[in-house]
């Protein structure tokens, strides 16, 4: 067969599957209609995960899982759009990495709303100015983002689901690495990439900025002034491309398998996927052993705990509650009996949500 004949096949692949997509779309419709009536969620993360496992597990290939994945998250997050018009917060501006995490999960249909701070995306949830938000919740190098977790105790919206992003970092600039005078980038990413800077340009003035979207846009900015062209910038590749900045080199963080993990904040959890996660925030009594009690109960259940964090109260000096995640779902019995019985050794336990294990 020629090219021209396996390209024909192709096109006649190509209107089936479109036909099939819209045919897909149209039982999309439906369930739109039915989840108004409801006043249910659109996004339905562990309807999602089992679509995800699925497709992959009828995979014959030659098309890899990871491919199948991209196609469907476009796919659903087409869906989530015909269903009702979503709005998602992020901390912005555009090119951050929880921009990434936000494309990463709704792709490119949804509404983007940048906002200025962790803070604004709480807010925007929960004053309803927007469907979803995403925040930064944990790095594999610095453990939890305290700022995310502070606001748990300040705003009442819901974790619906987890997003893990592997962190890679660029070195942006329009001169040589000789002529670099000084670096831009974002508290966080200078600490990632303490190492690499130390051997590679030491020496060099190192400036904090809000964002590594921002340090683009200020060396981006400052490129028609003879200091402005020896700036550079660190992160994201994507950019080098919207500032018009050329990499010069890629990879620079210290730990290769620098991850981060989003959470999709929401209004309500996310049902059972049979492979998940729950956050809560325990509120303990102030005496001795307050921690070990409430320790106990996972031990007792074999329940895996993934993190804990201990955060003020803000309401009384000195007094502190625990942020805890762990394996399993608010409806599984042994999760349920051991809440039950860390519930009596608190004043309170706050259920921030039970969602898909990210991947
Ligand atoms: O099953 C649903 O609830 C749908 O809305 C359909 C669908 C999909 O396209 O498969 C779309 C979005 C949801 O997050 C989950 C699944």
């Amino acid at each position: 067969m020629s090219i021209d004949d396996l390209r024909n096949e192709i096109d006649i692949i190509d209107e089936k599957i479109v036909d099939l997509l819209n045919e897909r779309a149209k039982f999309v419709l439906k369930i739109g209609e039915i989840k108004q009536q409801n006043r249910s969620q659109v996004y339905v993360p562990n309807r999602e995960q089992e679509v995800y496992l699925r497709i992959t597990s009828k995979n014959k290939g030659p098309l890899s899982n990871e491919c199948l994945k991209a196609i469907y998250r476009e796919l659903m997050a087409g869906s989530l759009v015909l269903e009702k018009a979503i709005r998602v917060s992020y901390l912005g501006p555009e090119g951050t990495f929880s921009y990434f995490a936000a494309k990463q999960k709704f792709g490119s249909s949804v509404e983007y709303i940048p906002a200025r701070g962790i803070e604004c995306v709480f807010s925007d949830v929960a004053g309803n100015r927007c469907d979803y938000g995403i925040v930064p919740v944990e790095n594999t190098i610095e453990g939890g983002i305290r700022e995310t977790l502070n606001m748990f105790v300040k705003h009442d919206v819901k974790v619906c689901s987890e997003i893990i992003l592997p962190i890679h970092h660029y070195l942006m600039a329009n001169c040589k690495k000789e002529e670099i005078r000084k670096v831009f980038s974002k508290p966080q990413i200078l600490t990632q990439c303490k190492n690499w800077l130390a051997v590679n340009i030491p020496c060099i003035e190192l400036i904090e900025v809000s964002s590594s979207a921002e340090a683009a846009r200020i060396v981006a900015g400052a490129q028609k002034s003879e200091e402005g062209r020896c700036f550079a910038v660190i992160g994201n590749s994507e950019i080098s491309h919207k500032y018009g900045l050329k990499i010069l080199f890629e990879n620079i963080e210290d730990d290769p398998s620098n991850t981060t993990r989003f959470f999709v904040l929401g209004k309500e959890y996310s049902g059972p996927s049979g492979k998940d996660k729950t956050a809560i925030m325990c509120y303990v009594k102030n005496r001795s052993g307050a921690l070990v009690e409430i320790l106990g109960p996972f031990k007792s259940y074999s329940i895996n705990l993934t993190n804990i964090e201990s955060l003020p109260t803000r309401k009384k000096a000195w007094e502190y509650c625990f942020y805890l995640d762990f394996d399993g779902h608010v409806s599984d019995q042994n999760v349920q009996k051991a809440l039950e019985e860390i519930s009596k050794k608190c004043f309170d336990v706050k259920i921030l949500g039970s969602f898909p294990k990210g991947d």
